[in-house]
């Protein structure tokens, strides 16, 4: 589903370049549950969004289901952005001025669905997340992980079939985190939603399938499971 190949990314310093990502090939298939770990500043951050699609690597070759996502149009990339991948931000990047119903409903403003049937799929997810009771409060008015549902119900939305995560559980409590970790679990097992995330927690880590390491921008060679 997602191949990576010799991608590399850099910036710009002085007379040179610094490295941040260097001959990265990676290959994730579809139902996999992905963990990236490495030490800060390692390129984590960097990798989970050229994933997403929300930055671009400076060489190097990203097939999404077989297509090449540089050669893709600006309408096609959103287009893709919007159908097939959902990001969830460590600091949830809610809408403060959006109620909780507003947040889970905003990515379907942009697909076309009518309004009863963006009613019923922002309804389904309230639901299996428990927060009918709180879809009128406003971001501020909930916990930090209850904060996490939301920004996890939103990038369900759309139903797209990747979700890239960024530390989802770094501001949380560790209850408040197995929760997050069990229910991706739970959409990665029950509906088969391919999952990346990226973290500093060994535990929440082993709830992936697979660990890939970074350092210093190097992907490490991977341990084959005992
Ligand atoms: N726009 C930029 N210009 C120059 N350097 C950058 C830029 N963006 C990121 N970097 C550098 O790239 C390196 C990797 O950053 P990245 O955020 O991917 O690391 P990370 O492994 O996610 O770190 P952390 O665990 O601390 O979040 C860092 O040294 C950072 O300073």
């Amino acid at each position: 589903m997602i191949q990576l190949n010799n991608v590399s990314k850099f910036y710009p310093a002085g007379f040179g370049r610094v490295y941040v990502l260097r001959n990265i090939d990676l290959d994730i298939a579809q139902g996999e549950f992905v963990s990236i770990m490495g030490p800060s500043g390692s390129g984590k951050s960097t990798l989970l969004h050229i994933l997403g699609l929300l930055e671009e690597p400076s060489e190097g070759e990203y097939l999404l289901d077989g297509r090449p996502v540089q050669k893709l149009s600006e309408k096609q990339r959103t287009e893709l952005h919007r159908t097939q991948i959902g990001f969830v931000f460590q600091a949830y990047h809610l809408i403060d001025e959006l109620t909780v119903y507003e947040n889970i409903e905003t990515p379907l403003l942009y697909k076309g669905l009518s309004g009863s049937e963006r009613k019923s799929r922002v309804a389904e997810l309230l639901d299996r997340f428990n927060m009918v009771a709180k879809k009128d409060l406003f971001p501020a008015q909930l916990s930090g992980g209850q904060q996490q549902l939301v920004g996890i119900a939103r990038a369900l939305a759309a139903r797209p079939t990747v979700i890239f995560a960024d530390e989802p559980t770094g501001n949380l409590h560790s209850d408040q985190a197995r929760e997050i970790m069990e229910l991706f679990l739970e959409l990665n097992k029950k509906d088969g939603v391919t999952i990346v995330q990226v973290t500093h927690s060994e535990v929440n880590a082993e709830y992936g399938s697979r660990i890939v390491r970074l350092k210093d921008g190097w992907l490490e060679l991977e341990k084959l499971a005992q």
